[in-house]
């Protein structure tokens, strides 16, 4: 198939089911063929690919595009009192206030959390950058500290429990490190799930993998080409591979050179009406135009669980950036669970309730330990 040409292709049609490759740990996942064979995608999960709109691509400068990339990821602000506590001392931190009341800290509302949890599952899905570890400058450092794994470890003993990351998944599970997670890359178009096996050497071994998008892999790779060959003389600029997506960085460019970033990817991306562009935390990601996101990729996972639509089960999600919104949505919409938004800053969200930074993540995912294991008692 050619992949750039601008005709709508038919990765499925609502009779035939999509397929889930299936691969074994131990293999780098990067090195394995999609196959067509294998579980099939739970009921309701099919893909539809939507045009993308004529004049999607505009210069950057007219249509807004540099105003967008210059509010996508506001400083870190310094709480100069403990407004969760009603104190507020200056006007950012009255602002701040005020949004609280509408996306309530998950730690002091946490009580209300629990009582809602109470008799229910509870399913977790956590965002890597920014939420369990700190925005860094240099993305390949951006580590999780021994503490924080050591709290997502102890939560996922209780409560099933899945990173969703815009990153290459190979990556984020280095960085995690931790085996028995559900992980989804490149912002859910890479599941990889543990096999639930009795047999337990087996359990080790085996992953069952999805990926929406695999088609596209080479399309993105000669993309991803494309933009280090033309932002290379940006000082600054960044390529990530992604796998499923390239995402451009200008975190470490010279705001006087950020619209030349965004020229340079919407002129990459001219000649490819099959992908896209979204915003991140100072970063332009390249992905395709497909129906698919960190939302539908939560409701993958409570599918493949088996426990997707059921009253018991409270699905929640942690998450700081603008592709975490489309999980938040989903969560809201069906009234399924809650959404907990990570800033320091006021942002319009669908959210339910808000947490500072990773510390307060870490907390509050003690929190829920504490809590379970006193259920036990
Ligand atoms: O979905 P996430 O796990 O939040 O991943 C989103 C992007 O995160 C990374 O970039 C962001 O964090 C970097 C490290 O702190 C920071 O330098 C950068 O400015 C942020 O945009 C990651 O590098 C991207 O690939 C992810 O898409």
């Amino acid at each position: 198939m050619d992949l750039k040409s601008n005709h709508t292709p038919v990765l499925t049609d609502s009779a035939a089911p999509i397929n889930i490759t299936k691969s074994r740990l131990g293999v780098h996942s990067s090195l394995l063929p999609y196959s067509p064979t294998g579980t099939t995608i739970p009921h309701g999960m099919l893909l539809t690919i939507p045009r993308k709109k004529a004049g999607f691509l505009e210069d950057v400068r007219s249509s807004g595009w540099l105003d967008a990339m210059k509010s996508s990821s506001p400083p870190p602000r310094k709480i100069t009192k403990d407004v969760s506590h009603g104190f507020a001392s200056s006007e950012a931190d009255s602002s701040y206030f005020s949004w609280l009341l509408k996306y309530p800290s998950a730690l002091t509302s946490f009580e209300q959390i629990t009582n809602y949890a109470k008799g229910k599952r509870i399913a977790l899905f956590l965002d890597y950058d920014g939420t369990l570890s700190p925005i860094v400058d240099n993305p390949d450092c951006a580590f999780m500290s021994d503490n924080m794994r050591a709290a997502v470890k102890r939560v996922a003993e209780y409560f099933p429990t899945a990173i969703i990351s815009g990153r290459n998944r190979d990556m984020v599970y280095e960085f995690v490190g931790l085996t028995e997670l559900y992980y989804a890359g490149s912002h859910g178009m890479d599941i990889m799930c543990p096999v639930k096996s009795t047999n337990k050497q087996k359990q080790d071994k085996e992953v069952n993998l999805f990926q929406p998008a695999a088609e596209f892999l080479p399309m993105i790779d000669e993309v991803f080409r494309s933009l280090v060959e033309t932002t290379k003389d940006i000082k600054g600029a960044k390529v990530e591979n992604n796998k499923f997506c390239a995402s451009v960085h200008y975190r470490n460019v010279d705001e006087k050179n950020w619209d030349l970033v965004g020229q340079c990817v919407h002129d990459v991306l001219k000649g490819y009406p099959r992908l896209r562009l979204t915003h991140g935390r100072k970063v332009l990601e390249v992905r395709p135009v497909i129906n698919w996101d960190k939302g539908k990729a939560v409701t993958f996972i409570l599918e493949s669980l088996g426990l997707a639509n059921c009253d018991d089960v409270l699905p929640i999600y942690i998450g700081d950036d603008r592709t975490d919104e489309d999980a938040f949505k989903v969560l809201r919409e069906g009234n399924k669970g809650y959404g907990i938004l990570v800033s320091s800053a006021p942002k319009q969200s669908n959210a339910n309730y808000s947490l500072r930074d990773p510390s307060e993540v870490m907390e509050f995912l003690k929190s829920l330990v504490l809590w379970r294991s006193n259920l036990a008692l």
